[in-house]
């Protein structure tokens, strides 16, 4: 305790004298009214180590001090404390702590309710998001207003503490900032799971984009989610933009029927429900740099304006304000901070505030009518990231199963590396295979299986510009073939001696040594045969380089090209493989294939060549070794093939 006399009014000035004197701690004059009667006291002093058992243990202090000139004091004797011999030194509590914690014992075990606090407690650090329901949201047959608890706010004015919700068709969008590691992407769980416990699939579509650190992956698997989006999702991204501008032009063409301005009224009006869209976008500024930022920023804008009649709405978290293109942050008006290095940033985001903002995870402002203290939720408890992370996945999984309804479609994308066995299991293949019909490959856009019908099969070339792309497109149609016709079915002239592998899948395996000429002279016979007796052969017969095919078989031109000519009427089936070259060259047969080939693959550009005229004038992008082009009725289609 600190000297009294300096609390002692100038008026008394006797006491003052005296009081001038004291020398020991705690010791002071206390004056009642004021009259000069005051009396010496010491102040009783709560601050000693509570040591209950201290004078049976004898405890005395014998050290004799000197008091110096200076009034210090000073060690005579040496240290008795034994203090140094303690092999465990403990910290006692003090007699005050011992006596408030015995208070407090006592008063929970006789259950007296503390006394009323003139203010509330301060926010809580950690609100899980389930502590704010009065009543656990659940899917409702009845569409309601798209609407998420955030988490808490502090109202001191108001002497409240709310939970905070947002309602977006009527606050509109949400955008949530601060400095790394605030918990942004958390509150982003938060009302990604928020959401889908309240609206159902067919009530509310969820689009991730993801364009941070994979904190939105565990919402991937709520039955509201239709997919979620990276930056570098080169296929992904151009179908999604096309996928919301399309839908976007449907509801505004929609509404106008109804000559209603938003999805409420619409479906007030139409009696028909359609869903809202929610894009939940995480780490705006990691779109920066990547190749579709403008393809995004420009959707994502559109969305921020024409978005909420329209009932698409957008909940998006970034670092700074300036990350976001002004057209983009006009439109969103409801804005949480947290933590921002910088503290005029914070003020920039939500106004100006008095109140210093706390270094906590999920603590912040929220622009509320002013900037108030928030508290964000959690969407599950958890001890750290990875626990809630881990919980929250449980959570989905349960969301998941319990909906057996209809889904949001994904955006279809062809997998990576497109594998025989996983093409030839699809169930379009297997119908096809079953009707007669030759797979060619995945077509890009719908991702949907291209075969066509065996019946009416012309001869089909495969075409390239390198021998290695030739080679592996060759070898895919080859498999093709194989797999969808019987073995007996199938001639392979191997003129180049690369396909011995395949010798045995196939009814009849010619290639350079065994020459190729006898064989190639009797095929030509059995059509003019089967022409004659107007058989059918139903054969296919691959030729794996034509160049070299033409001149070790001797065939004159006349002969290939009366097999060429005939082969359609007898059943026979043409694969030809031929590099570029062979067509450059103009010779007679050359001539003659580029005038009547029309179905083919092209492993090249199709700007490279002069075989089959080009469908499209659009710029052409590098191709994969397993991406081609598809030449069928004067329409060429990428595709993928198999690796
Ligand atoms: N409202 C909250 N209450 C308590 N803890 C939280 C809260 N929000 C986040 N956390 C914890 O803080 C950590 C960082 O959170 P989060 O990843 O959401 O931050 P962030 O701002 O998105 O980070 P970054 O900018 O790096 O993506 C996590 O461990 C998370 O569990």
């Amino acid at each position: 305790m600190q000297n009294l006399k300096s609390s002692i009014p100038d008026t008394v000035t006797f006491m003052e004298m005296y009081a001038a004197e004291i020398t020991q701690t705690g010791r002071a004059y206390l004056q009642v009214g004021n009259n000069e009667v005051y009396e010496l006291f010491q102040a009783a002093w709560s601050g000693a180590d509570y040591q209950p058992d201290k004078d049976e243990l004898g405890i005395e202090d014998h050290t004799i001090y000197l008091i110096n000139d200076l009034g210090q004091y000073e060690v005579l004797n040496q240290d008795l404390s034994g203090l140094d011999l303690a092999e465990d030194i403990k910290e006692v509590p003090t007699e005050l702590e011992a006596i408030v914690s015995q208070i407090q014992l006592l008063t929970e075990s006789q259950q007296i309710a503390p006394v009323p606090q003139p203010w509330l407690p301060p926010l809580p650090d950690k609100i899980v998001l389930d502590e704010l329901y009065k009543n656990q949201p659940h899917w409702q047959e009845r569409k309601l207003p798209l609407e998420v608890i955030l988490g808490k706010v502090d109202l001191p004015s108001k002497q409240l503490q709310q939970i905070a919700t947002h309602i977006y068709p009527v606050d509109g969008h949400l955008a949530v900032f601060s400095s790394p590691g605030m918990g942004k992407t958390t509150l982003l769980q938060s009302v990604g799971l928020d959401l889908a416990r309240r609206n159902t699939p067919e009530q509310l579509h969820i689009y991730l984009l993801d364009f941070g650190t994979n904190g939105l992956l565990p919402l991937l698997a709520l039955p509201q989610v239709a997919d979620i989006i990276y930056p570098d999702d080169e296929e992904k991204i151009p179908k999604f933009v096309t996928r919301i501008s399309e839908e976007i032009r449907r509801r505004k063409t929609l509404f106008a029927d109804y000559r209603v301005a938003s999805l409420e009224n619409f479906e007030k009006a139409s009696g028909d429900t359609l869903p809202s869209i929610m894009f939940i976008i995480d780490s705006y500024e990691g779109l920066k740099g990547s190749k579709y930022e403008d393809l995004l920023e420009k959707m994502i804008t559109t969305i921020s304006r024409d978005g909420a009649g329209l009932g698409m709405y957008l909940t998006l978290s970034t670092r700074r304000l300036g990350t976001l293109k002004a057209a983009l942050h006009t439109n969103i008006r409801a804005k949480i901070t947290f933590k921002q290095t910088d503290e005029t940033e914070a003020k920039g985001i939500v106004g100006k505030y008095t109140v210093p903002m706390e270094e906590k995870v999920g603590r912040g402002m929220l622009k509320h009518e002013d900037p108030e203290v928030f508290q964000a939720s959690i969407p599950v408890n958890g001890q750290d990231a990875f626990d809630i992370n881990e919980n929250l996945k449980e959570i989905v999984k349960q969301l998941d199963v319990s909906w057996t309804g209809l889904r949001p479609d994904r955006i279809p994308v062809v997998p990576d590396i497109l594998t025989v066995e996983n093409f030839l299991e699809m169930p379009d293949i297997k119908t096809s295979i079953q009707n007669m019909e030759l797979p060619i490959g995945l077509e890009f856009e719908e991702v949907k299986a291209i075969s066509v019908s065996i019946n009416h099969l012309k001869p089909f070339l495969v075409l390239s510009d390198k021998d290695t792309v030739r080679l592996f497109a060759t070898t895919h149609i080859l498999q093709m073939v194989i797999h969808s016709i019987e073995k007996e079915r199938i001639t392979l002239f191997d003129s180049t001696n690369e396909f011995i592998n395949f010798s045995m899948d196939v009814g009849r395996y010619i290639n350079l040594e065994q020459g190729l000429t006898k064989e190639a002279f009797e095929l030509k016979n059995a059509i003019l045969q089967a022409r004659k007796k107007r058989n059918q052969l139903n054969k296919f017969v691959i030729i794996t380089d034509l160049q070299t095919f033409l001149s070790e078989s001797q065939l004159s031109d006349n002969d290939f090209a009366m097999m060429y000519e005939e082969s359609q009427k007898v059943g026979v089936h043409f694969i030809f493989s031929a590099h570029k070259n062979f067509f450059m060259a103009s010779t007679t047969i050359s001539k003659y294939i580029k005038e009547r080939v029309d179905i083919g693959i092209i492993a090249q550009k199709m700007g490279d060549q002069t075989v089959f005229t080009r469908s499209s004038f659009a710029r052409e992008e590098n191709f994969n070794i397993d991406e081609v082009y598809f030449h069928y009725k004067d329409i060429q289609t990428k595709i993928k093939i198999t690796k």
